[in-house]
């Protein structure tokens, strides 16, 4: 069996008719978990997966969205199921997520005070291809969103480009298009609206037409609908639908 992915939810923080923007990868041999939002756990249990289920979890960057359930994930797996649950992260971004969001409702006196102590971590660094579980590869790339806040887009199997929040970055995709054999998209979308943390559609739709062809639009709000005939050949990803990834790839 190839790779497939299954958005837990395509919607952005603010939407309320999709779950939070995360990803559930599938090699076959391993389940990896593309951040683990405030939906996730319900997410998961509307799909049929259990959390034990997930062998590794990676987190992109402290948003709620993509890290407020951890705390559920981490206390069910610790509690239920006797486990750690094996978290891939940044190194820059285990202090901010233990100390200003996970502590307050994880910490237990004598018991939990740091994240090692929940999860089992371990660290990935930025621009080394890695396997996190069998069959699944992730470079991390460091991408811009919020200013002085750490995020790290995904580049899965030297051929899936995966973006995490992020602003506006054309060199980038050119790059990996054309110099590093990307086949695919998916990325975020903000439909309306100046793109201050985000890339708008039309940002998106200024990119040459080739490029266009490979991109999947996730993290939309809940108009997307008013949008499908404004999107050009970009295609709105659908949460829950599971897609394998050469369904995702340009026929060339
Ligand atoms: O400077 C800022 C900081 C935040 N925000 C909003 O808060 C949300 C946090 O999650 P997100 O990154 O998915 O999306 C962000 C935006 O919707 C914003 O519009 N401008
Ligand atoms: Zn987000
Ligand atoms: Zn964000």
């Amino acid at each position: 069996m190839g790779l497939t992915i299954q958005m837990l939810g395509t919607g952005s923080a603010f939407a309320k008719h999709y779950y939070n923007n995360n990803a559930l990868l599938d090699s076959g041999e391993g389940k990896l978990l593309i951040d683990c939002g405030t939906t996730a756990s319900l997410a998961l249990h509307q799909m049929g997966v259990p959390l034990p289920d997930i062998d590794a979890i990676l987190i992109t960057h402290i948003h709620a969205d993509h890290v407020g359930g951890l705390e559920e994930f981490g206390f069910q797996m610790n509690i239920l199921h006797r486990r750690k649950p094996l978290l891939y992260i940044a190194e820059p971004l285990i202090h901010p997520l233990w100390e200003h969001t996970l502590k307050g409702g994880m910490s237990q006196q004598g018991m939990i005070d740091k994240l090692e102590d929940v999860f089992e971590v371990n660290v990935i660094t930025p621009g080394v291809s890695t396997t996190l579980v069998p069959g699944i590869q992730i470079e991390l790339i460091p991408t811009q969103h919020i200013p002085g806040k750490h995020s790290y887009s995904l580049f899965i199997n030297d051929r899936l480009f995966y973006s995490a929040d992020m602003v506006f970055d054309p060199d980038l995709l050119h790059h990996l298009v054309h110099e590093r054999g990307c086949r695919s998209i998916l990325h975020e979308v903000q439909l309306q609206g100046a793109g201050e943390v985000h890339t708008t559609l039309d940002e998106l739709l200024s990119l040459p037409t080739p490029l266009q062809e490979q991109i999947h639009l996730m993290h939309y709000s809940d108009d997307m609908e008013q949008f499908r005939d404004k999107a050009g050949i970009m295609s709105f990803l659908e949460q829950q639908r599971v897609y394998p990834l050469a369904d995702l790839e340009r026929a060339e």
